[in-house]
């Protein structure tokens, strides 16, 4: 089995400036990868590089082993969600998707459009044009469309923006139904807890240098200094003060944070140190708990670094 996407070196020199790149990932059957990082960190380039939309500077971006722009039928091979305008929006979701799965060539397209309006609950609002559609409505129908021909690639790219919460279900569940099935999933998001609870891997750019890539369990404990620990105190205790004292006192720098009634060590340590700076509380601690490290932790921790590094530099 091959990867069926490949980006080797792949950079892009804005003429403005910006530079995104050197960017190295393969993505294989099965897997969801999630691109992350803060604004303009490059991963919207990321995508229209890979997807023929933006020439890179260098480098290259291989789909199942050609570059996009030369895929016989690119439409069936990935499906793609961009944001951005829909199109003719006096249209209803059915007519637009069909005139879509036409524009594409697809075969069965009543079907299609018909599994596809009930997967992503468009159904519920059959005669409603787009131009009467919410954000959350529009984005569906995006991610709808890109997954109109079945293809064994998605690339989407900031796709719960504006969901709620059963939108966010629903795309959670739909993703990593599509992954299950042997089909692959690539997507740039800035909704951490829900990338780390789809991806099996991680591609992390900041200010558009890849800072991590691999399997995400992989890619946070490389970046993390393993679980940290949690203590929660009886309501009344004002935690903020506490971590103030605690980290001058214990010289852990900034380790200790508050977070609500919970005061948080962000890193592994022995027991004897947990012990005594749950006793230099001086404080009803109601519980005491580890916390594996989140992808949330290792984006915060690189921002962090590239921070001190920038002022440093
Ligand atoms: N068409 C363009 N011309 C010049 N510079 C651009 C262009 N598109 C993007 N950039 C710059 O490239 C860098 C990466 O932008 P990009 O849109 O890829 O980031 P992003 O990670 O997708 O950001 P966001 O999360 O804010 O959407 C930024 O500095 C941006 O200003």
């Amino acid at each position: 089995m091959d990867a069926v996407v490949e980006v080797h070196g792949l950079t892009k020199r804005y003429v403005s400036g910006p530079v995104v790149g050197p960017i190295d990932f393969e993505v294989w059957p099965g897997q969801v990868l999630a691109v992350a990082g803060s604004n303009g960190a490059g991963k919207s380039t990321t995508l229209r590089m890979l997807l023929g939309l933006a020439s890179p500077s260098q480098g290259r971006a291989l789909v199942m082993g050609r570059p996009y722009r030369q895929l016989e039928h690119p439409g069936l091979q990935v499906g793609v969600f961009l944001g951005g305008r829909l199109g003719d929006e006096s249209m209803t979701s059915r007519e637009y998707l069909t005139f879509m799965a036409g524009m594409q060539g697809l075969h069965n397209v009543r079907r299609r459009v018909r599994r596809v309006l009930r997967a992503c609950s468009l159904d519920h609002w059959p005669k409603v044009r787009i131009r009467g559609y919410s954000t959350g409505m529009r984005q569906r129908l995006g991610v709808a469309c890109a997954m109109l021909s079945d293809a064994p690639i998605l690339v989407l790219d900031e796709p719960f923006n504006g969901l709620d919460i059963e939108g966010r279900l629903w795309l959670h569940d739909s993703l990593k139904q599509w992954a299950e099935s042997g089909r692959t999933v690539i997507l740039a998001a800035h909704e951490i807890e829900e990338l780390q609870r789809i991806a099996t891997h991680v591609l992390i750019v900041m200010h558009g240098r890849q800072m991590g890539c691999g399997p995400i369990e992989q890619v946070i404990n490389d970046n993390s200094d393993g679980a940290g620990i949690i203590f929660r105190f009886a309501n009344g205790v004002d935690v903020s003060r506490k971590a103030a004292a605690l980290n001058d006192l214990m010289g852990m720098g900034a380790d200790l944070r508050a977070l609500k009634n919970d005061l948080y060590l962000a890193r592994r340590t022995d027991e004897d140190t947990v012990f005594a700076t749950a006793a230099r509380c001086e404080a009803p601690l109601v519980q005491l708990n580890r916390a594996e490290p989140t992808l949330r932790e290792v984006m915060t921790s690189i921002i962090n670094r590239s921070s001190v590094k920038s002022h440093t530099s």
